[in-house]
């Protein structure tokens, strides 16, 4: 299913509810969400997913409670929990400690990852989470991992449709993703101080399949780059571009509440040799409020997939519609992949697992 339609645009990024592929809906709801993520996929690389018949508006409420307790402590206490006491990847990294383009980035966090079976933190990425013993933390948390889990799941299987691919092409697919390497971050961010260059967080691309971001409505903090678009120039049968969205440019994908921003990660670009795109962004704070929180889950392949271009995309890339020319993308070990990424994640000519 290539055609595109069912595009929404608000705040300039279409919304897409992903409700019929959790609520066992029926047939033409499930295909329409997935030529809408088709749509959105071709044309931006990031949009927003209506999860409100899934989750309750209270519950990320609740989780940035708990993490701007977190984050208000004072800083010896945030420390027992530092991620240098595990793998230096595991736990909370300090203002600043995060490194992105070789800059520091002016935020703190606490990032988890899946846990290991047999956890050893003398190999990158293999230790232990590092929880904060804030009453009902870890138990709130776990809750939101499980169903940002089943959404990851759910959101994979309704792109493959998108894609146009079989039920025995997703059956594949699917063994790639079914044991997620997932990794969630809990981000606090002061504001950048106005006489400070620098970000909040630098321009990057997400490693792996689907992110999804919670953050609270604070306004122009995230933004996007949105390339000039390919498709409205060189293929008039595709979707038209959506007036009023300016493109070669980076704009602001502020939160809407019922929703949270997804992005697709480098992953995708592989799995559909660059026909979708892995879109750059970057987070600026500015302004007077702490902008306490961000919960982005990244939704990954599991630690050993090996991704490489699906059957299905490059029978989209033949088809006579789709003129984008294919990007050469070669097979890609995940678990190898982010971790060269997380050695970059610290490396100001220092990081641990160069
Ligand atoms: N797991 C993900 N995607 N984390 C994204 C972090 C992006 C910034 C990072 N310092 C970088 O340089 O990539
Ligand atoms: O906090 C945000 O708005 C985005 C954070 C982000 O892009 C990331 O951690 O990968
Ligand atoms: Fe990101």
């Amino acid at each position: 299913m290539a055609e595109t339609t069912g595009i929404k645009v608000a705040s300039n990024l279409p919304i897409i509810s992903i409700a019929p592929w959790l609520n066992g809906a029926d047939a033409p709801g499930r295909l329409s969400t997935a030529a809408a993520l088709h749509a959105a996929c071709l044309e931006f690389g990031f949009f927003y997913l209506d999860i409100s018949s899934f989750v309750d508006p209270e519950e990320p409420e609740e989780l940035a409670k708990l993490a701007r307790e977190f984050f208000s402590l004072p800083q010896e206490e945030k420390d027992k929990i530092w991620l240098g006491h595990q793998d230096h990847a595991r736990g909370y990294a300090r203002l600043k400690e995060n490194v992105t383009n070789g800059k520091a980035d002016n935020h703190e966090a606490i990032d988890l990852y899946r846990p290991v079976e047999q956890p050893d933190k003398t190999k990158p990425l293999w230790g232990e989470n590092q929880w904060p013993t804030l009453p009902q933390f870890r138990e709130k948390y776990e809750v939101w991992i499980h169903k940002m889990k089943v959404l990851g799941m759910a959101v994979m299987e309704a792109m493959s449709v998108g894609l146009g691919m079989r039920p025995d092409e997703w059956d594949q697919l699917r063994t790639q993703v079914d044991d997620s390497f997932w990794v969630m971050r809990i981000i606090g961010y002061p504001p950048l101080p106005n006489d400070e260059d620098g970000f909040s967080c630098g321009a990057h691309k997400d490693y792996g399949c689907l992110t999804f971001l919670w953050a609270d409505p604070t306004r122009n903090a995230l933004q996007v780059f949105l390339p000039e678009p390919f498709v409205a120039v060189e293929n008039p049968g595709h979707a038209p571009v959506e007036e009023g969205i300016e493109r070669g440019a980076w704009i602001s994908a502020d939160p809407i509440s019922g929703c949270v921003v997804c992005n697709i990660g480098e992953m995708w670009e592989i799995w559909t040799q660059g026909l979708y795109k892995s879109t750059l962004h970057r987070v600026i704070h500015r302004g007077s409020n702490y902008r306490f929180v961000s919960i982005p889950f990244f939704f990954e392949p599991n630690f050993n997939a090996v991704v490489a271009p699906l059957p299905a995309a490059k029978r989209l890339q033949q088809d006579d519609s789709q003129k984008k020319p294919a990007g050469t993308y070669s097979p890609t070990v995940y678990g190898d992949f982010l971790l060269k990424k997380v050695g970059g994640n610290f490396a100001q000519g220092k990081g641990k697992y160069d």
